[in-house]
């Protein structure tokens, strides 16, 4: 049985006052979820301990947090970083690594993201990797190719042993924040050669889960995690909603 995992992703947005009502809507609308779906938010890194403590004073302890980013540094002269062992520190459990924002607007490349990944999983994050296309790429006919790349140069080198740890998410660049979700077919096409890609690199990596991000709602999220290479989803306008959030949750 692989995991099954809704994150959410509030990319800049965010208070601590947003953080305690948040947690305080979340936790209740959760109840009765089936304890095999893992959810874990991610605010922006300062808000994590608000969130977590808030989380905990509404006895939300299932509700795991973490990162949007980590450093591919572990400790040292780099101003305005934030090491993976800091948001373990401050009890985060996952970190989202290589989003698609991140590779545009900070020009991270896939090497880069490499080394994160592999310091959050020595830190004891679970890191989740964020692959997907361009329109223009799969304009081209490139998904595959493109998908491909990514997995195996963001993932090289995890030891064989942390495969239980890694999670990716296939974000098509062109879904996010569109409001044009892939239909499920799309998705389900491209999961399934993720897997397909993960297996190339260690056959206990295809045990990793795949899930979906890119526009996903409380009315598609269903469709999309019924898919068989769908082990979830990474949400990212829907989830600044706590109860938009947990419906998409109940849908996992
Ligand atoms: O980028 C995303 C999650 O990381 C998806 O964002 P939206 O759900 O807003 O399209």
């Amino acid at each position: 049985m692989r995991r099954r995992l809704i994150a959410a992703n509030w990319k800049l947005n965010g208070t601590g006052a947003f953080a305690a009502e948040y947690a305080a809507e979340l936790v209740p609308a959760l109840e009765g979820l089936d304890p095999a779906v893992e959810v874990a938010v991610m605010p922006p890194a300062i808000l994590l301990p608000a969130l977590r403590e808030s989380l905990n004073d509404n006895s939300g302890r299932r509700v795991m947090v973490g990162v949007q980013d980590v450093s591919a540094w572990e400790a040292g002269a780099y101003t305005g970083e934030i090491a993976a062992s800091m948001a373990a520190d401050q009890h985060g459990s996952f970190a989202i690594i290589g989003h698609s924002e991140r590779r545009q607007y900070w020009s991270e490349s896939d090497s880069r993201i490499n080394a994160k990944v592999l310091q959050a999983l020595s830190a004891g994050l679970d890191p989740i990797l964020c692959v997907g296309e361009t329109e223009a790429e799969r304009e081209a006919g490139d998904t595959e190719a493109v998908v491909s790349r990514q997995v195996r140069e963001a993932l090289a080198d995890v030891p064989e042993a942390d495969w239980r740890h890694v999670c990716v998410a296939y974000e098509p660049v062109w879904a996010i924040g569109t409001g044009k979700s892939a239909t499920a077919e799309q998705a389900q096409a491209v999961h399934a050669h993720i897997r397909g890609a993960l297996g190339e690199l260690d056959p206990a990596a295809t045990e990793a889960p795949v899930i979906y991000g890119g526009s996903v709602k409380p009315e598609t999220a269903g469709e999309l995690f019924a898919q068989p290479d769908i082990d979830g989803g990474l949400i990212g306008g829907a989830s600044l909603n706590a109860t938009d959030f947990a419906a998409i949750c109940r849908a996992g």
